[in-house]
């Protein structure tokens, strides 16, 4: 296969030929996103270099900011801010939303998390820009925070960059899911990866282990099935991976398929997930669901989910669909009341009990 033609743009020009119902107005703000892309993957790759004199907070979610998740955020608003056709912009790191100074007659909002796995900037891991497209209601003047309270299935768009040991960007525009690679020399993303599939048979998963002891009865049922491999009820040995980086664990399931969890858990009652349904859940799920998989809370699809405010967190499973829909019967079962049951076949059956 030749790398060296299919461009970010001529990939959208090739979009707008084959559905004529594509906005242009679309296009042109896709390839804003893409320069800010550009720009962060610029800034990560000069790590510590980049850093100097960037003064950082606690961000609106209670989090310790890194000065490359301050300096994410700047770059997509500085990007953004002539894009003509956005409205205007929320990110993980702002309380509220940005009016874009070139956009009082947007039609599009622009949704993202700057820097995603920013935990792992300290150890030079993968890290990668999350971002989700809207339409902005007809004739809205300003970006008011309703207007973002739009259920997943609302995106016209959605994807993430990888800042990895290559530059990648994920993008859907609702028809299937594609993957480009930056060629640093010429800077231009080329497609490498046209129409990902997420393979259906899988023996990975990805959970943050550490957090087992608050965990409902489904997800502790499903993760011991998968640890007792061979000699337990699925009969096959599993793999078990945690980046604490969602960009890298949703780019290795498009890969080789797999379940992301980042389920309910009692943690912090407070928070009825980790995982933010604006900028994570939704455009992941969309990207997911476009590449063949499913997306789930454990008790509704995450597309489906009504936000009710711009920081929202939300219960996360998602990858593999045979997988999803074993986990998401676990829950339905837990919720029915029924016991849940370790079925072994070496060793006598066991209730996970409720807690
Ligand atoms: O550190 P934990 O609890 O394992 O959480 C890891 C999760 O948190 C995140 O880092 C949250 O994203 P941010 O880095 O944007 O806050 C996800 O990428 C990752 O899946
Ligand atoms: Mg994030
Ligand atoms: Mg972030």
């Amino acid at each position: 296969m030749s790398y060296h033609r299919i461009t970010l743009s001529t990939f959208l020009i090739e979009e707008r030929r084959k559905t004529p119902a594509f906005d242009p107005e679309l296009a042109a703000l896709i390839k804003d996103v893409e320069v800010s892309c550009k720009y962060i993957a610029s800034a990560v790759s000069r790590g510590k270099l980049a850093e100097a004199q960037v003064s950082t907070m606690v961000n609106i979610q209670g989090e310790e900011q890194k000065p490359l998740d301050v300096i994410a955020n700047e770059a997509v608003l500085k990007v953004c801010d002539s894009t003509e056709q956005l409205l205007g912009v929320v990110s993980e790191e702002m309380e509220g939303p940005y009016a874009v100074t070139w956009g009082r007659n947007g039609r599009y909002l622009l949704v993202y998390d700057p820097l995603d796995g920013s935990s792992n900037l300290d150890v030079n891991l993968t890290v990668g820009t999350i971002f989700s497209v809207l339409r902005a209601p007809e004739g809205a003047k300003e970006p008011k925070a309703e207007y973002f309270l739009q259920p997943g299935t609302a995106q016209v768009a959605a994807g993430f960059s990888l800042y990895g040991p290559s530059v990648m960007l994920i993008l859907t525009v609702g028809r299937g899911v594609h993957g480009f690679t930056l060629d640093r020399e010429v800077g231009t993303f080329i497609l490498t990866h046209p129409d990902m599939r997420i393979p259906e048979e899988t023996r990975e998963f990805a959970i943050n282990a550490s957090n087992e002891r608050f965990w409902e009865p489904p997800v502790r049922l499903y993760v011991e099935e998968c640890q007792q491999g061979k000699s337990g009820p699925r009969g096959v040995d599993f793999n078990m991976r945690w980046i604490a980086s969602m960009v890298a664990e949703v780019y290795r399931i498009l890969i080789r398929g797999g379940l992301f969890m980042y389920p309910r858990d009692t943690k912090d009652p407070s928070k009825p997930g980790r995982l933010r349904l604006l900028y994570e859940a939704n455009p992941m799920s969309m990207i997911v669901e476009q590449a063949g998989g499913a997306a789930s809370t454990g008790r509704e699809r995450i597309l489906e989910v009504k936000p009710t405010s711009l920081h929202q967190r939300v219960p996360v499973i998602l990858g593999s669909r045979n997988e999803v829909e074993r986990l998401v019967s676990y829950h339905q079962a837990f919720d029915r009341g029924e016991e849940l049951t370790f079925k072994s076949p070496l060793f006598s059956n066991r209730s996970i009990f409720r807690s």
